[in-house]
């Protein structure tokens, strides 16, 4: 029989990493070939198993991609946006599927990416959860449904340590309410509304971003009528939801040819 695909973790002490690690080392379909860490990290030179807690698994953590990813068929990297978009070259050099599920990135990170994805097979959505890459079908097809009357507005609430708003979710959700609405996200966005900011513009799409405790995720998504409200919503209760999905776009990559792909394309929605 031959050897299950190879998988690496970037980020590998992070709230994702210590998830992937767990899932893809007790995996029936994958092998957990890497772990990586920024240098510097104390985790470094460390057996990931060990410094997680438990029994050793064999590998070590190490803060060099290239030296993990020698024997990897994909690398899933749920990191920082400048760790992701410099891996993103060393993981097409190792010819390894990149899963990104860093969140954060900006418009010139996202032209880095695709410029990677030519040599590269790039995976890469803001949620890799089944359930919201379903929300996010559900709003663009709401939104194309009710017209300009119905305010859109997407409120999320994250745990306290989260670094970006809007979240990659919301941004995803926005862009899709933007698309059934046949308008530009970036044309009618207000993100952040403070002082007397004036009533609302008609067609415009609203984010709010509450943060606190340990709130995995909750993204709602509000089109306010007159005297009616349609609200969509999706609740995460288990960060095992991101990990699953991202561990089933690696193995949907492997094989594949370059170019920058999302959950969508490995859900099939
Ligand atoms: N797409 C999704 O489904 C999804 C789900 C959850 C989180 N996220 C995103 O994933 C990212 C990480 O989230 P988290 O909660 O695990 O954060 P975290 O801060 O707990 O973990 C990030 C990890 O990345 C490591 N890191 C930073 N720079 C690095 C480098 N150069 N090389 C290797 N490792 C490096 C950090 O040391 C840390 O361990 C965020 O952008 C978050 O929004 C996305
Ligand atoms: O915990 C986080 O950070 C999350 N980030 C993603 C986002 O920005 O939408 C997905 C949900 C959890």
């Amino acid at each position: 029989m031959s050897e299950l695909p190879g998988i690496v973790v970037n980020g590998a002490s992070g709230r994702m990493g210590r998830m992937l690690v767990k899932l893809v080392s007790e995996s029936p379909a994958a092998r957990l070939v890497g772990a990586l860490e920024r240098p510097g990290h104390d985790w470094v030179g460390q057996d990931v198993g060990e410094a997680m807690g438990g029994a050793a698994l064999g590998v070590p953590v190490s803060d060099d991609p290239l030296e993990a990813m020698a024997k990897a068929q994909a690398v899933i990297d749920f990191t920082a946006p400048a760790a992701t978009v410099a891996l993103a070259d060393l993981a097409a050099q190792a010819r390894a599927v990149h899963v990104i599920g860093t969140t954060g990135l900006t418009d010139d990170d996202i032209t880095r990416l695709a410029a990677a994805a030519r040599h590269a097979t790039i995976i890469r959505a803001g949620n890799m959860s089944l359930g919201v890459n379903l929300l996010v079908q559900l709003t663009r097809k709401v939104a194309e449904a009710l017209d300009e009357a119905f305010d859109i507005e997407i409120v999320e609430t994250h745990h306290k340590h989260k670094v970006d708003a809007p979240s990659g979710t919301a941004l995803m959700l926005g862009e899709a309410a933007a698309e059934g609405r046949g308008v530009e996200l970036d044309r009618v966005a207000d993100r952040g509304r403070d002082g007397i900011t004036g009533a609302r513009t008609e067609g415009h799409i609203g984010f709010s971003a509450i943060r606190g405790g340990d709130v995995v995720g909750e993204h709602d998504v509000i089109f306010a009528g007159t005297g009616e409200r349609v609200i969509l919503r999706h609740v995460a209760t288990d960060r095992a939801i991101f990990a699953r999905g991202a561990l089933k776009a690696a193995l949907w990559g492997i094989g594949r040819k370059p170019g920058s792909y999302d959950m969508m394309d490995v859900l099939g929605l």
